[in-house]
């Protein structure tokens, strides 16, 4: 119903992005079933968490995506092969974060789209792995590695991203089985970073789980910064904690006070030391793209449309926005783009909370681009180098891009009827956790 509402015929996109992931989908079964990430230039297969044991991330990252695609054959495949196939005891340190994002968050959308009750277990026996990083530790600030089959904990030396993005995951589970044991943990970790925050009410990302005690100076909205501001939000916004939003309002307040600049009508977020406030860096992380669309979810409208402005000049000169600019000069800092989706992410946020078309405009452009820099032999690849003619490619598609941009994009050119427009709620991976309509 969204698509039929604008001025612009937005099918020949929708079909576009579904024609193109189904043909991605279909060399990742024929060359790289199971593994983690497929080569996209040679065909190969590479593994993620742990060399030689992959564990089909790239597939688990799909399954929302095919469903919201309507592509009912490719769900059946995937959902049959990791009941055949997928198994968590495995004897190697994971790291906490990217499984609870990727694999618990991937299981749990897979099961709110199909209702398939092997994926819930699955999310459960992986989500009960990573509990005793937390368990474990003195400070209720998670280890960053666990390993799945013996418990064992390492790597205190940690950061409020990985120490804080388990509550939408995490919160689903408790709501889904009943059992607090998964909110509660990821509630507490959050709250500790929360109230070490410092007189400018800022956050220093670097912290060490053991002592709690701060590791750098250092604040930003970008990695390993960004996800910990997103999930406080969205602990309120998928299972109403007020006092999750009361943190948020408060950390935001100070960011928008001490860490915001605006430059030639453009506004941006430097980073800064969290105790003084001195501008430290004027780099800007592609990741911290996100951030205009948390804004605007949460209220910060202007704030989040200007944050997306300031992208949007980036995404004029580049094509592709580099990993990293610094806005000071508007130069790549760092060249690469590993199909970064963060753009396209804030995109559909603030076209959900505004309804301004020049957000889906915006999207097709980041789509264009993307098809035009990262299509090849079997798939689409990251970029080494925005800037050269053409931008060149390295061989590697990260298991994000199976779950995020090609989703925004579906979203914002299809309207789908599997997806709430209206009441919806999609993870730091783009998960969906709430709003499939079966
Ligand atoms: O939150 C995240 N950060 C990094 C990846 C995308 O750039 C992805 O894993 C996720 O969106
Ligand atoms: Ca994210």
């Amino acid at each position: 119903p969204a698509a039929a509402s604008a001025g612009r015929n937005w099918k020949p996109a929708a079909d576009s992005v579904r024609r193109e992931y189904l043909w991605a989908w279909q060399h990742y079964v024929d060359r790289a079933l199971g593994a983690d990430h497929i080569k996209p230039i040679s065909g190969g297969r590479e593994d993620f968490f742990v060399q030689g044991r992959s564990i089909g991330l790239s597939l688990v990252e799909a399954v929302d995506t095919l469903w919201l695609m309507e592509a009912d054959d490719e769900v059946a495949l995937a959902v049959r092969w990791i009941e055949d196939n997928l198994s968590f005891d495995i004897d190697a340190p994971f790291q906490v974060f990217e499984t609870n994002i990727r694999m618990v968050g991937g299981l749990a959308a897979a099961y709110h789209c199909t209702g398939a009750p092997r994926l819930l277990e699955l999310a459960v026996d992986v989500a009960d792995r990573l509990l005793p990083a937390f368990t474990e530790s003195p400070t209720g600030l998670p280890y960053r590695y666990v390993n799945l089959a013996t418990g064992e904990v390492s790597r205190p030396e940690t950061n409020i991203v990985e120490v804080g993005t388990y509550i939408a995951e995490f919160g689903v589970l408790s709501e889904w089985t009943g059992d607090r044991r998964y909110y509660d943990l990821a509630k507490q970790a959050m709250r500790v970073v929360h109230d070490k925050r410092t007189e400018l009410g800022l956050l220093p990302h670097d912290i060490h789980a053991e002592t709690g005690e701060w590791r750098n100076r250092q604040a930003t909205v970008g990695p390993p910064g960004d996800s910990y501001y997103e999930y406080l939000w969205d602990g309120y916004a998928l299972f109403g904690d007020e006092e999750l939003r009361r943190w948020y309002d408060t950390l935001t307040d100070a960011i928008l006070a001490h860490q915001a600049e605006r430059r030639d009508g453009l506004l941006w977020f430097p980073q800064v030391d969290a105790f003084t406030g001195e501008v430290l860096s004027r780099e800007q992380s592609v990741l911290a793209g996100f951030y205009a669309g948390l804004l605007a979810e949460s209220g910060r409208i202007d704030e989040g449309r200007a944050y997306h402005d300031a992208f949007n000049t980036a995404q004029e000169k580049f094509g592709v926005i580099p990993n990293s600019l610094d806005y000071a000069t508007m130069s790549a800092a760092d060249p690469g783009n590993a199909l970064r989706p963060e753009f396209a992410d804030a995109a559909l946020m603030l076209w959900l909370a505004t309804g301004d078309e020049i957000f889906r405009e915006r999207a097709k452009t980041h789509y264009d681009n993307m098809l035009r820099t990262s299509k090849t032999n079997y798939g689409f690849a990251g970029l080494t180098d925005v800037t050269a003619k053409p931008p060149s490619q390295e061989d590697s598609c990260p298991g994000y891009w199976w779950s995020e941009q090609m989703k925004y994009y579906w979203l914002l050119f299809s309207g789908t009827p599997r997806f709430d427009y209206r009441d919806n709620y999609l993870s730091t991976e783009a998960n969906l956790l709430r709003g499939a309509r079966r």
